[in-house]
C-alpha cells in the first residue's frame, strides 16, 4: 500500500458555511445553514433522498452558487480552493473522457494541480495499479468508481469530499475502498462523505451531520446521534410468554420473535426493573442503544414544524 505525502495544510479551518441557502424555482433545497468542519475530521453527511446533501456539497465545491451566505474552504472561495488543489471531490457519476487510458487520465489530473501526489501513488492507493493501461470506457462500475477516487486524491487535497463513494461497489470493494480512504486521510486531511450505508458511518466517521428537508436535524458523534432520540433497546428471553411487557413505563415498541423479546424504551431502568422483579422467568437480558438506522429514521421522519 502506498504512503501518502503530507498535504499543504492551510492555517484556517477546513470548511465554513455561514447562512448559506439555496432554492430551486422558489423551493428551498437548503435553508440558511451554518456549518464548520475542522481540519482532520472525518464527517458523514446523512439524509434521505432529496434532503439537500448534494446541494450542500455542490456549494462547498463551487458547483452550486448559493442564493446567499458565505462559503470558505481552507480560507478561500470554493473556486480558488479547487484551483489550488486544497479541496477535491469524488462525485456521483462524474463523466470520464472515453478512449483515454487509466494512467493517462490520472497523469492529466496530476499536471493540473500545484502540489499533486505522483500518479503511480494515486493508482496504487486506489487499487488500480493493474488497470493502469486499461481504457476508461472498458472499466467495470467498481473500477470506474476507484478511478474517480484516484482522480480526487491525485490533487493531494487538504479536504476530500466523497458523494456516495461506495455506491457501485460490492462488499469486498467497499471494505477495500474505506481502507484506501483511511490510509489517505491519515495525514490529517478532512474527509466529508455522503452515504446511505449507515454501517459505514460507525467505522469511518467521528462526526455525523444529519440533514432532512434542507435543515440540519442532528450533529454529533455516532454515539451522540443514537442517544439523541432518547430510546434504548432492552432484549430478554422469556420462555413463558411476554404478556404485560408492553405495559411497562417507557415502552414505545415491543417486538416478539419466539421467546426473544425486544423492547424499545425511553426508560431502560424501569424496563429492566419490571423484568427482573416481575413474575416471569427470564434470561439473557441485554441493554443497549438503538441502532444508527433507527436513530436516523426517527430523526429524519420527525414532523418538520419549521417549513414555511
Ligand atoms: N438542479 C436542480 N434543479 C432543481 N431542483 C433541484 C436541483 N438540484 C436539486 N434539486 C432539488 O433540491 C432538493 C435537494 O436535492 P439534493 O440533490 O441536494 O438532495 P440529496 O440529499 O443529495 O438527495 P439524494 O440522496 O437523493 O442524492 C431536492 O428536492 C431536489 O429535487
Amino acid at each position: 500500500m502506498a504512503k501518502t505525502q503530507n498535504c499543504p495544510i492551510s492555517r484556517s479551518g477546513s470548511i465554513s458555511l455561514r447562512r448559506v441557502a439555496k432554492s430551486y424555482a422558489g423551493r428551498a433545497a437548503v435553508y440558511p445553514l451554518d456549518l464548520d468542519f475542522r481540519r482532520g475530521e472525518a464527517v458523514a453527511l446523512l439524509g434521505p433522498n432529496g434532503a439537500g446533501k448534494s446541494t450542500a456539497i455542490g456549494m462547498m465545491l463551487g458547483l452550486v452558487t448559493p442564493d446567499c451566505g458565505d462559503v470558505r474552504v481552507a480560507g478561500r472561495s470554493p473556486r480558488e480552493a479547487i484551483a489550488g488543489g486544497y479541496i477535491a471531490a469524488m462525485l456521483q457519476d462524474s463523466g470520464m473522457m472515453p478512449g483515454v487510458r487509466v494512467a493517462e487520465l490520472v497523469r492529466l489530473g496530476e499536471r493540473l494541480y500545484p502540489h499533486p501526489i505522483p500518479t503511480n501513488e494515486a493508482l496504487d492507493l486506489a487499487g488500480l495499479s493493474d488497470e493502469r493501461k486499461r481504457r476508461v470506457d472498458r472499466l467495470s462500475g467498481g473500477q470506474a468508481q476507484r478511478l474517480r477516487f484516484a482522480l480526487a486524491i491525485v490533487a493531494n487535497p487538504e479536504v476530500l469530499v466523497l458523494d456516495e463513494p461506495t455506491r457501485a461497489l460490492d462488499v469486498q470493494g467497499r471494505a477495500g475502498f474505506w481502507d484506501s480512504m483511511r490510509t489517505f486521510a491519515a495525514a490529517g486531511r478532512t474527509v466529508l462523505f455522503a452515504t446511505h450505508y449507515l454501517d459505514e458511518v460507525d467505522e469511518n466517521a467521528e462526526r455525523v451531520v444529519v440533514i432532512a428537508r434542507g435543515r440540519i436535524v442532528a450533529d454529533g458523534s455516532p454515539a451522540e446521534i443514537r442517544k439523541r432520540t432518547g430510546v434504548s433497546v432492552v432484549r430478554v428471553t422469556v420462555p413463558d410468554g411476554h404478556t404485560g411487557l408492553d405495559c411497562i413505563d417507557g415502552s414505545v415498541c415491543v417486538d416478539v420473535r419466539g421467546e426473544r423479546v425486544t423492547i424499545k424504551t425511553t426508560d431502560p431502568d424501569a424496563t429492566v426493573r419490571a423484568i427482573v422483579t416481575g413474575p416471569r422467568p427470564w434470561h439473557d437480558l441485554e441493554v443497549g442503544q438503538q441502532s444508527l438506522d433507527d436513530s436516523f429514521l426517527a430523526l429524519t421522519q420527525a414532523p418538520d414544524t419549521q417549513d414555511s
